[in-house]
């Protein structure tokens, strides 16, 4: 993709308004990388929140530019308290970003995870096993078949790669703005070359560092951080924008760790340091 595309621009402006207006995502997520969630949206420019409560969340929600729900970890009462919320964003026409983390595991997570089909995000943000084991809950069919391959659930880790996600990323987009309150959406699949789609346009992402592999909360960060981007953004340009500013500060952070534990703080250090135009000048392969 040429340097002058109109994309890049987006992604550029983006990564600069973050940085200007700080803007609030606040987030329901799980309490094993919670830590991790809001120190990366700091790190990226913006700022955090995070609550459990349905009524703190709608006072929170008029304050924030979007918010972000991860079903990592699960109490009794999210059940309830998810359905609600989502309920809610979805009257108020709120951004939000999902990430369906470890999607097909319990018959909770998968109850939870079905009643956002009523009232669906703006962008889901997953690895490849959790895109397609959420279509399969959704009820989301292929006009394609990818491989013919079986899926089964996994945990947090994903067990297919990216490639054999692509149809279900794009039919999920395409779900996703005919059934959301704002009628526009993404979705980003992360591993090895992540992939981002509106459910017309398909961006790959080569970059990155394998290490983020080796540090619990990658994935949760990088979806906290696209609800950052969001707030000041398009759902597609939010999702490239979080995508390449985590590829490119992973990059930065592996030529200094010298394991999981240097290389989160590094990454951190760089996701703060890394510019707009690094960030919007990365390889992103356009797969039309
Ligand atoms: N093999 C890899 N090489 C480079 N980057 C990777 C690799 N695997 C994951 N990442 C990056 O790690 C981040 C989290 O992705 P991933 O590990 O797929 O999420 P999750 O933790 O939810 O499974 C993303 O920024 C992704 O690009
Ligand atoms: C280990 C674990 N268990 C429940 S949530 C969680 C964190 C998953 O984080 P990520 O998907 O970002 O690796
Ligand atoms: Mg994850």
């Amino acid at each position: 993709m040429s340097l002058n595309d109109p994309v890049r621009e987006r992604i550029r402006t983006a990564c600069e308004e973050v940085r200007q207006k700080t803007p609030l995502a606040q987030s329901f997520t799980n309490f094993v990388t919670i830590n991790l969630v809001a120190n990366a949206q700091l790190a990226a420019g913006g700022s955090a929140a995070m609550s459990f409560l349905p009524d703190d969340i709608k006072d929170i929600e008029a304050i924030s530019g979007a918010s972000y729900i991860n079903v990592g970890t699960l109490l009794p009462s999210y059940e309830d308290a998810l359905k609600d919320i989502a309920k809610s964003f979805f009257e108020r026409t709120s951004l939000w970003v999902l990430d369906p983390v470890a999607a097909g595991l319990g018959s909770t997570r998968t109850r939870i995870l079905k009643a956002f089909a009523e009232y669906p995000p703006t962008i889901v943000r997953a690895n490849a096993s959790e895109i397609i084991a959420l279509c399969g809950i959704w009820d989301i069919s292929l006009k394609t078949d990818s491989n013919g391959k079986v899926n089964r659930p996994a945990g947090v880790e994903s067990v297919d790669d990216v490639d054999s996600a692509t149809l279900h990323a794009i039919e999920l987009a395409r779900y996703l703005r005919e059934h959301n309150a704002t009628h526009t959406a993404a979705v980003a699949v992360s591993g090895e070359r992540d992939l981002v789609t509106d459910g017309d346009r398909v961006y790959r992402l080569p970059g990155g560092n394998a290490m983020m592999t080796k540090i619990t909360g990658a994935g949760c960060s990088l979806g906290g951080v696209t609800a950052t981007y969001l707030a000041v953004s398009d759902p597609l340009t939010a999702a490239l924008a979080a995508s390449l500013h985590f590829n490119c500060a992973s990059e930065q952070a592996g030529t200094v760790a010298q394991g999981p534990g240097s290389f989160q703080t590094a990454f951190l250090d760089a996701l703060w340091q890394i510019q707009a135009a690094e960030i919007a000048d990365s390889t992103i392969i356009d797969m039309h």
